[in-house]
């Protein structure tokens, strides 16, 4: 049985180096996600949010320090399915019209054999990713006329198509008007509530705040903060990052990582 256990980290990085071309971004980070949290990245423009999440899809390799998924070393780990992803800045449209069911269908590619038929099962997995997201009612359209608080939605159904475990967000509230937030934010608690975990990066937590368990908090390549979300907004969770309240005080349970943990 490959399933982690309860306690152990789905996601752990050791003392994590990463860059581009030989230039570090990431200067040591340990950092652990645990099955069940929802955790948020936080930080400065610039300061390794997005690359660690490469970092944890195995798309920026590691110069330095360890990466273990679900217990296994990353070289060795081949469940990639297990880890869905929603990117940043990339939208859904291009030349040839889709509608939303069919591209959230296309997340269900990395479920499949080659050339398998599309089953019950499949098509009961899409209908729940797109009810999920509020979007069952727009299956049929083209997502080229959604919004784009819509289309990120569509992506997120696209992501939970193939049932990860862990589904990793960057920036999912990005551009999405305060309506759609509301909706990630339900979307997100229906998904911890079926026991998927979650990694997101953000700038703002807004309405997703109720939904965090946990705040990681970078700055140049470090990780300088990890504790409850409360203690790093100061209890405005609309107030950006940039002050790192955090690394005043550990009032409430917070931990200032300022040396290696140990
Ligand atoms: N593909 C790339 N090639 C070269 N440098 C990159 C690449 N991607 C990011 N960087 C650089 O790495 C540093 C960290 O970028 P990263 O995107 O991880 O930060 P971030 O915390 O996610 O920032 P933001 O909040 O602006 O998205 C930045 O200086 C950025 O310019």
């Amino acid at each position: 049985m490959s399933a982690a256990r309860p306690a152990e980290p789905v996601v752990r990085l050791a003392g994590a180096v990463a860059g581009y071309e030989g230039r570090p971004v990431l200067r040591g980070v340990d950092f652990a996600l645990r099955r069940g949290e929802v955790v948020a990245l936080l930080g400065p423009n610039g300061s390794g949010k997005s690359t660690l999440v490469r970092v944890v899809l195995g798309l920026v390799p590691l110069s330095g320090g360890a990466l273990e998924l679900f217990g296994v070393p990353a070289q060795r780990f081949r469940e990639r399915a297990r880890i869905g992803y929603v990117p940043q800045r990339h939208t859904v449209t291009s030349g040839v019209p889709s509608t939303v069911r069919e591209v959230v269908a296309s997340g269900r590619l990395a479920r499949k054999r080659p050339f398998s038929l599309t089953t019950a099962r499949d098509r009961e997995v899409v209908e729940a990713a797109l009810r999920t997201v509020h979007l069952l009612e727009k299956q049929h359209e083209d997502v080229a006329h959604l919004s784009g608080g819509q289309q990120r939605r569509t992506l997120i159904a696209r992501a939970l198509a193939s049932e990860p475990e862990v589904l990793v967000m960057d920036e999912p509230t990005a551009g999405v008007d305060a309506a759609n937030q509301e909706i990630l934010a339900d979307t997100m608690a229906r998904l911890v509530a079926g026991g998927t975990t979650i990694l997101l990066v953000a700038h703002e937590l807004g309405p997703l705040e109720p939904v965090v368990t946990r705040v990681v908090a970078l700055r140049d390549g470090r990780a300088t903060y990890d504790g409850p979300v409360a203690a790093w907004f100061g209890g405005d969770p609309h107030h950006a990052h940039g002050a790192a309240p955090a690394e005043r005080g550990t009032g409430l349970g917070a931990v200032r990582l300022d040396r290696p943990a140990g």
